[in-house]
């Protein structure tokens, strides 16, 4: 059985994401991208830095969103004509997300906790309503416009890893900063950071067949952190894991959620236990919003 370690064994009197931050602030003082052009189409005021460390301003904005899918209404191979109909999996959700915050979104199967988070993350547009990504509207993108917003300002956990199996923990949590315009050394050395920060120091050259599920999702943790995103979110992160691991990789989101905005969509009662606020949900609709 593999021993989950505690990230916390690398705390030395401050949160390692202190030091992170300090490591990643000086990689990206070296590799600024240039502005986006599609970031003027946005709700951010001209004199506010989009992803300023220190703003105060909500990381993520959901207002009155509504988003609805359509089934059958075709012909299918071993159907007649079916009737259409129509779903709608997030029914006027508004919500408000914070740097800081853990928050969890729940509810019953069914209920819109995916749909939610794949428009939380920009991988999908509201029908109507609008969803603001520091400040940026969604919907205002193109499919490249959200991809990048994506890649600047969100970092995705899967319930399932989604790691490259023929890759080591360390160049599948580098492979993401590629596409920041980051060199292969610093690439290696922030993710070497970012894993030994998660407690995975001693894994470093493994593939993920050799590694604990508890120790892949770490990697998949580190791996969202790798561009230092605004918000992480996670699609049912401890879905897959014994308690042990679970409560591991709890700690470690609580643990980003001290720099960044987390958000966990989780039917894991244990997971809900530890959001510091909960968004239920209902048939697509919010149900309350309080203290799990
Ligand atoms: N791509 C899609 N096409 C058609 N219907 C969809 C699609 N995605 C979701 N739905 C429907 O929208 C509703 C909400 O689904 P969603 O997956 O968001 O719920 P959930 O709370 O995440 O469920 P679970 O906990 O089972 O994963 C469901 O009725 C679902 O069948």
């Amino acid at each position: 059985m593999t021993t989950e370690l505690s990230p916390h064994h690398h705390l030395h009197g401050q949160s390692f994401f202190d030091h992170l931050r300090r490591s990643l602030e000086n990689l990206c003082a070296a590799h600024t991208a240039p502005p986006n052009a599609e970031s003027t189409a946005t709700t951010t005021p001209p004199d506010a830095s989009p992803s300023a460390p220190l703003s105060q301003d909500p990381v993520i904005e959901c207002t009155d969103v509504v988003r609805a899918y359509t089934r059958g209404g075709g012909r299918g191979l071993f159907s007649r004509n079916t009737q259409a109909t129509t779903v709608t999996a997030v029914d006027s959700v508004s919500a408000t997300i914070d740097r800081g915050e853990l928050v969890g979104i729940a509810g019953p199967s069914g209920s819109g906790k995916s749909t939610l988070l794949h428009l939380l993350a920009a991988l999908e547009t509201p029908d109507s309503g609008q969803i603001t990504i520091t400040g940026t509207d969604t919907a205002s993108l193109s499919e490249r416009g959200r991809t990048r917003l994506r890649r600047e300002h969100v970092g995705i956990v899967f319930q399932r890893f989604h790691l490259l199996p023929s890759l080591t923990a360390t160049q599948n949590v580098a492979l993401p900063l590629i596409e920041h315009g980051v060199g292969k050394r610093d690439r290696r050395a922030r993710a070497q950071t970012l894993l030994e920060a998660v407690g995975l120091g001693d894994r470093l050259t493994h593939r993920p067949a050799t590694l604990s599920g508890g120790e892949q999702q770490r990697v998949a943790v580190a791996r969202a952190l790798a561009g230092d995103p605004d918000v992480v979110i996670a699609d049912e992160p401890t879905g897959e894991l014994d308690s042990a691991a679970s409560e591991t990789v709890l700690d470690i989101l609580a643990d980003v959620a001290t720099e960044h905005a987390v958000v966990v969509a989780s039917h894991d009662p244990a997971a809900i236990e530890r959001m510091d606020r909960v968004i239920r949900l209902r048939d697509g609709t919010r149900d309350t919003d309080g203290h799990a």
